[in-house]
């Protein structure tokens, strides 16, 4: 199957290329990007030289030609391509935020009309996989939603309150330069930031309530200074207490059978380079305190997205992502 990255000079674009060299089915036949045409691939991803000899191109979405297209950029952009790719009948996975909340909370959140919506199932595959099943266009959750909503999914029905703090690598601000991936503004330091209003907590909030959950939710993000990872603190305070073994039972439960999340001591090095989610819990009555760990580029986007992939195209769910952790 023959597979398109538009957006392929940034950060996630680079790592679905790198995962996709060990998909049995797909193979990568286009790079875009506006900026880099012509270009060689690898003068932006200096690690996939020897692995991909791909140049960038940018061509016009109606002559995009591939089996299956892969939006990494950013929101507001992608709507630019994607119902256009819809009508084309060429089935996609966006990475952006653009299809992942109803019409009006979208131009709410992020204060833009949406020029071409229509309804896509949400991707956060371990929730929603009878959803994507056979779906032609997927919504990839967030970074922080993922961690956060699998971090909490197994108990968020019986609480009242859920409080996310998450902290993040600064590889989730993207490749453009910013204050937020200013290097002296990340290294050497610690801070928190949209303490009390990302745009990520309506995804959040949106699947707490998919769940069957009435909690209120809460959400501060802080900015590591390191690439990649999001660590995700969930504080969830129930109606009524529980027993840890209880507590346990609901997680290996909802998780047993889910390849991606490893009920086991969440670090950030644990999980780096992998599509792997971390996650274990600890309750001392009415509070469960759950930890998650993803790589923001790879379960956080790039990994979740070509899980996506396999969901929606009946292929092994696992193809491409058996890359282990790169720990320490
Ligand atoms: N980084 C992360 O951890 C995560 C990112 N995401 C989402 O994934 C998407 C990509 O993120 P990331 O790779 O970090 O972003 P980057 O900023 O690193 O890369 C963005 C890419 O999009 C292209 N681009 C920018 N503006 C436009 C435009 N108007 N039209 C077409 N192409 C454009 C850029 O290339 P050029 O300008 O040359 O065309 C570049 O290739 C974003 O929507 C982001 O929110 C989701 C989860 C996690
Ligand atoms: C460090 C940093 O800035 N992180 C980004 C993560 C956003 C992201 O990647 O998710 P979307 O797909 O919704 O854009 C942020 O806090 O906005």
């Amino acid at each position: 199957m023959d597979i398109a990255i538009i957006g392929a000079s940034g950060y996630t674009g680079g790592d679905l290329v790198r995962l996709l060299l060990s998909h049995s089915k797909a193979k990568v036949t286009a790079v875009t990007s506006r900026k880099e045409e012509g270009k060689p691939l690898t003068s932006l991803h200096p690690g996939l030289k020897g692995l991909c000899s791909l140049s960038f191109t940018n061509p016009d979405v109606n002559d995009i030609d591939a089996d299956f297209v892969f939006l990494a950029v950013p929101h507001t952009a992608a709507m630019n391509y994607a119902g256009i790719l819809k009508e084309r009948g060429i089935k996609c996975v966006d990475l952006s935020a653009d299809y992942r909340l109803l019409k009006d909370v979208y131009e709410k959140t992020y204060g833009v009309s949406h020029t071409a919506y229509f309804k896509a199932p949400y991707g956060l595959c371990e929730l929603h996989r009878d959803e994507i099943k056979g779906a032609d266009f997927i919504a990839n959750p967030g970074c922080f939603p993922t961690g956060a909503t699998l971090a909490a999914a197994p108990v968020a029905k019986f609480a009242h309150t859920i409080i996310y703090d998450s902290k993040t690598g600064v590889s989730g601000a993207g490749t453009s330069p910013s204050s937020t991936n200013q290097y002296t503004n990340v290294a050497d330091t610690f801070s928190a930031y949209k303490w009390t209003n990302h745009r990520h907590l309506v995804e959040m909030k949106q699947e707490a309530a998919g769940l069957g959950s009435k909690a209120n939710c809460y959400f501060t993000p802080h900015l590591l200074p390191v690439n990649r990872g999001i660590l995700t603190t969930a504080h969830i305070l129930l109606d009524e207490p529980m027993s840890q073994e209880e507590v346990e039972k609901l997680y290996n439960d909802m998780y047993r059978d889910e390849f991606f999340v490893r009920i086991q001591n969440p670090t950030l090095a644990g999980v780096r380079g992998s599509n792997f989610c971390d996650v274990n819990v600890q309750c001392d009555g009415k509070r469960v305190v759950a930890v998650s760990a993803i790589d923001n580029l790879v379960k956080g986007a790039s990994g979740q997205a070509i899980q996506n992939m396999n969901i929606m195209c009946g292929f092994d769910e696992k193809d491409g992502l058996l890359t282990a952790p790169l720990c320490p």
